[in-house]
């Protein structure tokens, strides 16, 4: 699914409503009513107090549209206008007119701190003060307002976006509605899976209001969300007559004393993605480690006891390297990287102290070969690329890292974002039982795995994250998140390729 931007959205209602012969005004009452068929579903007629905040552009037009609506089916309904300026829309003016001629009720207008209302903990508030036009820093007595709906603990809907949420951007210092639910049109935003602004949207449910669908498809988006039906279609199946031979060869280079599990999990976590040989380079104390707890593995040992140092491997064609779990950051071991990024011309995945290495040598950045897959977590992120003010900036370093050095660079978290040049994908599955010591490993092993096996880059990225986190999800679904460690993401990782081709179960 696409992310689109506001100006995108706002394009999007446009020529909607040229190609359909729709005016504003009609768009809104169809957007509208899909929010209040939602609300009117969840809260079936119940005896509750409902407030709905409008602020005077068209997001407080779809609330005095809701607002009406409820009304008519019986709900007690008080309707207050945040009145921010004196611009009001024409979608906002028509509805007003129309609520107060129809319903015969009077919205109370908010001008200050006075004006506003008492709101109860079991009261229902809607919020329509502002949607995807939100483009500035609100007025003092506005944040009150936010701040003073916040704290009330009433039960929250926001309409399209929760206020003061930028779409696609951020504005320092202000409050946002924490929302429990968000009704968005159309498309997820981007803000909804960022760190710094996703839990203020709350549950996200997206309402299709019927936007023109040529350019839904013909746009090319913001970033793109990745779920099942994406993930299918990125899967390669084996085929009947084949061999180990025609499913490559991954070399997973790293450990140290103490730090030898990482190698076991990320070796283990790419032969359970299908590689078909799988070459464990690591200091000689893990030798015995290796070989016993995982059969399946060749092992090539470095000529020093307790770290890596350099040595030759004998890479053929296409031989894929994964590079960095566990490896510690010793100067010796860098050594080894620096050689391999001299003589390795294919894709390689570098991760944990690799990145870490990566950080304290930025003169290697320019050996890695191209269309490498990075995959750090925050810390090694901020290594690399240096901090950020923002979320948003925080996506234009990396994207400008990528182009500059010709790499996709898996960001993980919540909502693991793979990054390769302008291309934004969004992970969906996942889960925080996955913040676990790792984890990261049995990733770095599964999109090792993948690009061993022919993958194109970004996509054994994409690819790679989804199943890893689908698999942390199904172990979750028959634990809880606590219990996860990152040895079961690996037995589940079978289970979470063959769910992509499984229909969901329906409930009798
Ligand atoms: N026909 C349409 O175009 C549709 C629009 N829809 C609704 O329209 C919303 C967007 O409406 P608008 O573009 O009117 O924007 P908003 O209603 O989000 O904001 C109203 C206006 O306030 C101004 N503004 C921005 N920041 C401000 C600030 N800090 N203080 C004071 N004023 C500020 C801006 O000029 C903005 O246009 C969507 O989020 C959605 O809810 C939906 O009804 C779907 C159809
Ligand atoms: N809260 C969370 N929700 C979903 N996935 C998470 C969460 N926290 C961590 N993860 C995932 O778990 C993995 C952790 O990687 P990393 O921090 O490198 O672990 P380690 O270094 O211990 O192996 C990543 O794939 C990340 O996306
Ligand atoms: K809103």
């Amino acid at each position: 699914m696409k992310i689109f931007t506001a100006q995108q959205l706002h394009e999007a209602d446009q020529i909607t409503q040229k190609n359909q012969q729709i005016t504003s005004l009609e768009l809104m009452e169809r957007a509208s009513t899909k929010i209040f068929e939602e609300i009117n579903n969840r809260l079936n007629g119940a005896e509750i107090k409902i407030k709905v905040f409008c602020g005077i552009g068209n997001n407080g037009g779809d609330g005095l549209v809701v607002a009406r609506k409820l009304m008519e089916q019986g709900y007690h309904v008080d309707v207050y206008v945040v009145n921010y300026s004196d611009k009001r829309s024409d979608g906002f003016l028509a509805n007003y007119r129309v609520v107060k001629e129809e319903t015969k009720s009077r919205p109370v207008l908010l001008k200050s701190e006075e004006d506003f209302p008492e709101i109860k903990s079991n009261d229902f508030v809607i919020d329509a003060i502002f949607g995807i036009g939100l483009n500035r820093p609100l007025v003092g007595w506005v944040q009150k307002l936010i701040t003073r709906i916040n704290d009330s603990k009433a039960f929250k809907v926001a309409i399209d976006m929760p206020s003061g949420m930028l779409a696609d951007g951020v504005i320092k210092d202000q409050p946002i509605i924490e929302a429990n639910y968000t009704l968005t049109f159309q498309a997820p935003k981007l803000a909804f899976f960022l760190p710094e602004t996703a839990s203020y949207a709350g549950n996200v449910q997206i309402i299709d209001i019927g936007i023109d669908r040529k350019y839904l498809a013909e746009t090319s988006a913001k970033a793109i969300l990745i779920g099942k039906e994406q993930a299918v279609s990125l899967y390669q199946p084996r085929s009947k007559f084949t061999h180990k031979g025609d499913y490559g060869h991954a070399y997973i280079v790293g450990g140290s004393y103490g730090m030898m599990g990482s190698v076991v999990l990320s070796s283990k976590a790419a032969l359970r993605t299908g590689v078909g040989k799988l070459t464990s380079v690591i200091p000689q104390c893990g030798y015995d480690i290796l070989q016993t707890s995982l059969p399946e593995a060749m092992v090539n040992v470095v000529p020093h006891d307790i770290h890596l140092v350099e040595t030759q491997l004998e890479l053929k064609e296409g031989d894929i390297i994964g590079f960095g779990m566990g490896a510690g950051t010793h100067e010796k071991s860098i050594e080894l990287l620096t050689s391999l990024l001299h003589q390795v011309k294919t894709p390689m995945l570098i991760d944990a102290d690799g990145l870490n290495m990566l950080s304290k040598h930025p003169e290697l950045l320019e050996l890695i070969p191209e269309k490498s897959v990075l995959t750090p977590h925050p810390k090694e992120l901020e290594r690399l690329i240096g901090s950020w003010n923002n979320d948003f900036e925080k996506l234009d370093k990396v994207q400008e890292f990528s182009k500059k050095y010709k790499v996709t660079i898996v960001v993980k978290g919540s909502y693991t974002m793979t990054i390769s040049s302008d291309n934004i994908y969004i992970n969906t599955t996942g889960n925080p039982g996955m913040a676990t010591a790792g984890s990261g490993d049995v990733l770095s092993g599964v999109i090792t795995g993948l690009l061993a096996q022919g993958y194109d880059p970004a996509i054994a990225a994409v690819f790679g994250v989804y199943i890893h986190a689908q698999a942390g999800d199904m172990v979750i679904a028959d634990s809880v998140p606590d219990a996860l460690i990152a040895g079961d993401i690996i037995e589940y990782l079978g289970k979470a390729i063959r769910s992509l081709f499984e229909k969901p179960e329906t409930k009798a």
